[in-house]
């Protein structure tokens, strides 16, 4: 059984273009958050390189790549941060933004976007 949203036979992560521009994307992710004052603040004390490497990872699980995310779960992974839907969801709309720069089509940005959504959850659990 294939779902509606895929095209025969490709997992999502191939249809995002892979290691490669999974890794652009998360370059470009990391330049628009660098870019906005609200959202950089609650990188400051953050490894940036191992941040992009466990994103990275996170990214290719969820979409059925050949990775495992080894990093703590999303909730312990963000908390006390004071996160509001504000940050939540301009950081979504940097995540479209750079899988657009990449040119990642419309129906696998949309089905990234949705397999992350429910981590909006545990991502406020516990602000
Ligand atoms: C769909 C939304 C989000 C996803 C999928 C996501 C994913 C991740 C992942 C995978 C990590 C790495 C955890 C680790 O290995 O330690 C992380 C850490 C982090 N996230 Fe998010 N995140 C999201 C939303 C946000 C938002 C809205 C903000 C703030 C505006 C944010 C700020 C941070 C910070 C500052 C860290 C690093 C924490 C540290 O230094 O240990 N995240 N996030």
């Amino acid at each position: 059984y294939q779902s509606a949203t895929q095209s025969t036979n490709t997992t999502l992560y191939e249809r995002l273009g892979g290691k490669t521009t999974i890794d652009a994307v998360v370059e470009n992710l990391l330049y628009r958050i660098a870019d906005d004052p609200e959202v950089v603040v609650f990188f400051a004390n953050t490894n940036i390189d191992l941040f992009a490497e466990s994103l990275a990872s996170q990214l290719c699980d969820v979409s059925d790549g050949p990775c495992r995310y080894e990093g703590p779960p999303m909730d312990r992974a963000h908390q006390h941060m004071g996160l509001t839907d504000v940050h939540f969801n301009r950081v979504v709309e940097y995540l479209d933004a750079a899988m657009q720069a990449e040119d990642i089509p419309l129906g696998a940005r949309n089905e990234l976007l949705g397999r992350l959504a429910p981590m909006y959850t545990d991502i406020m659990r516990l602000q």
